[in-house]
């Protein structure tokens, strides 16, 4: 196959062979060009070729199965321009990215973009101009300098002595704590000299396996023993089960030593909030120096450092979210996957694959093992363990003897929260949030001198506005969702869309006056009402709105640490790998959020999630204790954190998902139809369902609208095929999708194992 459009001429003589080159484009297959004359090009080799009338970056790929007839002959082939200078995509990543393809039922192309992340990272490495002292100078600062330029050369002198023999000039200035004009300056005084430079600094000390550690327990020193042993023995897939605060991570950073000592490279993934912990620190604590980093917001300068430094095997640890899976690894030799039972590992847009998946295929397709660790595994991983394809390892004790904490349920009908008043006796009544039982739990703690932690997952103020005259709710124009009240920032927030207006003084349905109310509770809120039951307690929220970036998060970490903070009013990203040693007591505002909808996970998804934030609390020395207000303390799932017994549940659930097929006992497949016209929309998810595949225990529920059935100004449909196990999902979707033409406009995107429901 190739893009023919603008191909003209004849091969000329002796000219090279055909080569297949897959491109970062959402396109069937690889495409066909014409190798330079006498050259072979390896599958792997980055390349420069023509598309159309455009030049594009792509991968030299393994032939497709059908080489033999091409659908272009080879007269209309088209060259490749240019091999690029950059390390060639390793083969087991090539097989990652088709074995991707396949399984999502998503074009490789779209897959390799994955891989191409940092398009810039491609290119040489730019030669930039830094400054270096000058050859004649000697070395020994001349009398008459001024202060700034004194510290211009003792900062390069400095520089120097780390093995960086040039800086450019904003990094000079930076240093030297001098404006740039500065810097021009002494250059055109001859006190320093021009040189061209490498664009790629060489990274600095890497990680050493021999740097001390903690001494592990004996209890530790076993499970990592075991998993030190995997590591240079090939595929296989380890399941770190540990209690909150057992030290799965010192645990597992043993294999990672184990990885540096036989020079190979190793990647640990985590959720993308759980990077913002202190985890970094303590990497650094056993190894002696950082780690790279991996996610969305690592600036671009760094991105196209650290892929290169991937792709050159120099860099040996990256920590990171799902993406990090892609990178051009040459000499891997573990995949860590922490926290693995965590949703976000699931991509929901562009090729929705689940890292945590996609992560055990890696490590079979690398012949290396992978290490999945987590206090609350994923029902799919625990039936993988039971079944013998994964090695269970367990941690059932806190390190250092400290306990779990005892977790107790507050029944919000028998213990309904008290209304308060902001001011005076004829102040309006505030409804309340916090039970009485939570109220006095949190008196005694501080009254300990101890923290506390409120975990609400709500950002905002209320999740509701409403008109008291006319009923009216402020809903979202693009979106089917309401939107939420951000007091401190006087506006109405869309979750979904982004979307955001101030907040009206009069109803926009019916004009009332003063007639908007807020319904239900969001953190902000929550803070109201512990600053008035609580005043001389020092509070802070802690959410994605508060810790807008690293820094923050930074900062919040080291204030809870120093104890400058008595209560912290949390969402999700309080949840998890946190470990605050004064944190005594958790408190569940609504336990119930969650448990509704028809989500097949919602009840194993709630309960992973208060169990990591129950194993906030008492970490260190002091024992700690957990309140969970529920309006349904009977529910399997409140029942379980009650009594601290998880395996009843689990059990429960699984008989429960394989009497209805559903996962890990039987496959589902979603189809997502969406568009700007509902009527096109409702007609192809109609004409999907129409073809629909059946028989061997196959059935496609729907179609029926999304419960977000508007997002973003499209209009969504959702069809749900469900199938046995044994059955191949993909070539059945693959020809279900054949035979539906979808109008433009509309698309139909195909989600293999879905996780979200929306
Ligand atoms: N052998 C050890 N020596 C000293 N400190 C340890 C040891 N093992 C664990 N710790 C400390 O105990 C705390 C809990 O360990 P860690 O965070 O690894 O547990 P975890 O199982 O990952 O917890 P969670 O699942 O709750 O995030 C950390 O502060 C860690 O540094
Ligand atoms: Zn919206």
């Amino acid at each position: 196959m190739i893009d023919n459009s603008s191909s003209k001429g004849c091969p000329e003589p002796g000219a090279g062979a055909r080569v297949a080159v897959l491109l970062p484009l959402p396109l069937a297959g690889p495409y066909d060009y014409r190798a330079p004359a006498g050259e072979r090009l390896a599958p792997g080799l980055v390349v420069r070729v023509p598309l159309g009338r455009r030049e594009v970056i792509g991968v030299v790929w393994e032939a497709p199965a059908n080489a033999d007839a091409p659908a272009v002959g080879d007269a209309a082939l088209r060259p490749v321009l240019a091999v690029l200078e950059t390390p060639p995509v390793p083969e087991p990543l090539r097989r990652l990215v088709d074995w991707v393809a396949a399984y999502t039922v998503q074009p490789p192309g779209a897959v390799l973009r994955l891989v191409l992340s940092v398009p810039d990272a491609l290119m040489p490495p730019r030669s930039a101009r830094g400054w270096s002292r000058a050859a004649r100078d000697g070395g020994a600062p001349p009398a008459r300098l001024n202060e700034g330029r004194a510290r211009v050369l003792a900062a390069l002198d400095e520089a120097a002595a780390h093995g960086q023999p040039a800086l450019v000039t904003a990094d000079l200035a930076a240093r030297a704590g001098v404006t740039a004009a500065v810097i021009t300056a002494m250059g055109k005084a001859g006190l320093i000299a021009a040189r061209g430079m490498d664009g790629d600094p060489a990274p600095g000390p890497g990680p050493d396996p021999a740097h001390p550690g903690p001494v592990l327990s004996p209890a530790q020193a076993g499970v990592a023993a075991e998993l030190r042993a995997r590591v240079g023995a090939g595929f296989s897939v380890c399941v770190l089960h540990g209690v909150t605060g057992s030290g799965k991570t010192e645990v597992y950073f043993e294999a990672v030593a184990e990885t540096l000592r036989q020079g190979r490279q190793a990647v640990i993934l985590l959720p993308e909030i759980a990077l913002a912990t202190q985890w970094p620190e303590r990497f650094q604590a056993r190894f002696g120096a950082r780690p790279l980093t991996w996610h969305s917001q690592v600036p671009d300068g760094q991105r196209r450092r650290g892929w290169r430094g991937v792709a050159q095997g120099r860099v040996p640890v990256v920590v990171g979210a799902r993406s990090a899976l892609f990178l051009p690894f040459p000499a891997l030799g573990l995949i860590i996957v922490d926290e693995e039972h965590d949703a976000s590992y699931k991509q929901d847009d562009g090729v929705p694959y689940h890292a945590r998946d996609m992560a055990v295929v890696r490590a079979r397709l690398e012949g290396v093992p992978v290490i999945l660790a987590s206090a609350t595994p994923a029902l799919e991983t625990l039936e993988n363990a039971r079944r013998g394809r994964y090695h269970l390892l367990r941690l059932p004790a806190r390190h250092g003897g400290a306990v779990l904490p005892a977790v107790t349920l507050v029944d919000l009908r028998a213990h309904p929260p008290q209304r308060w008043q902001a001011g005076g006796e004829d102040a309006p009544f505030q409804t309340g949030w916090i039970a009485p039982p939570l109220v006095s739990a949190i008196r005694d703690t501080l009254a300990a001198g101890e923290q506390v932690l409120l975990y609400l997952n709500r950002r905002g103020y209320a999740p509701l506005t409403l008109c008291r005259h006319c009923g009216h709710r402020l809903a979202c124009p693009n979106c089917s969702a309401w939107l939420v009240e951000h007091r401190a920032s006087g506006r109405l927030c869309c979750h979904h869309c982004g979307h955001q207006r101030p907040i009206p003084t009069t109803c926009p349905a019916c004009g009332a006056e003063d007639s908007l109310v807020a319904c239900g509770p969001g953190v902000e809120r929550l803070a109201e009402e512990v600053a008035h039951r609580f005043p001389k307690a020092r509070a802070l929220m802690a959410t994605s709105d508060t810790l807008g970036g690293p820094k923050e998060a930074a900062e919040m970490i080291r204030r809870v640490g120093a104890g400058e903070v008595d209560v912290l009013i949390g969402t999700q990203i309080m949840a998890k790998g946190h470990h605050f040693p004064g944190l005594t007591l958790v408190g569940v505002i609504d336990g119930d959020l969650g448990l509704a909808g028809g989500d097949p996970r919602a009840a194993e998804r709630t309960h992973q999630l208060l169990h990591q934030v129950a194993g906030r609390a008492g970490r260190a020395g002091r024992p700690g204790r957990v309140l969970i207000q529920t309006a349904d303390p009977g529910h399997p799932v409140m029942e379980a954190l009650a009594s601290g017994d998880d395996a009843v549940f689990l059990e429960t659930e699984a008989a429960e998902r394989e009497a209805h097929g559903l996962p890990p006992f039987g496959r589902l497949v979603a189809l997502i139809v969406s568009g700007e016209d509902p009527g096109a929309t409702q007609a192809t998810a109609r004409a999907l369902a129409r073809c629909a595949p059946e028989g061997a225990g196959v059935r496609v529920l729907g179609p029926a609208p999304a419960p977000l059935s508007l997002l973003r100004g499209r209009h969504r449909v959702r069809l749900l095929l469900k199938a046995p196990r044994a059955v191949r999902v993909q070539p059945l979707v693959g020809s279900w999708l054949d035979q539906v033409p979808v109008p433009r406009g509309v698309k139909v995107q195909v989600d293999v194992d879905p996780v979200s429901f929306l």
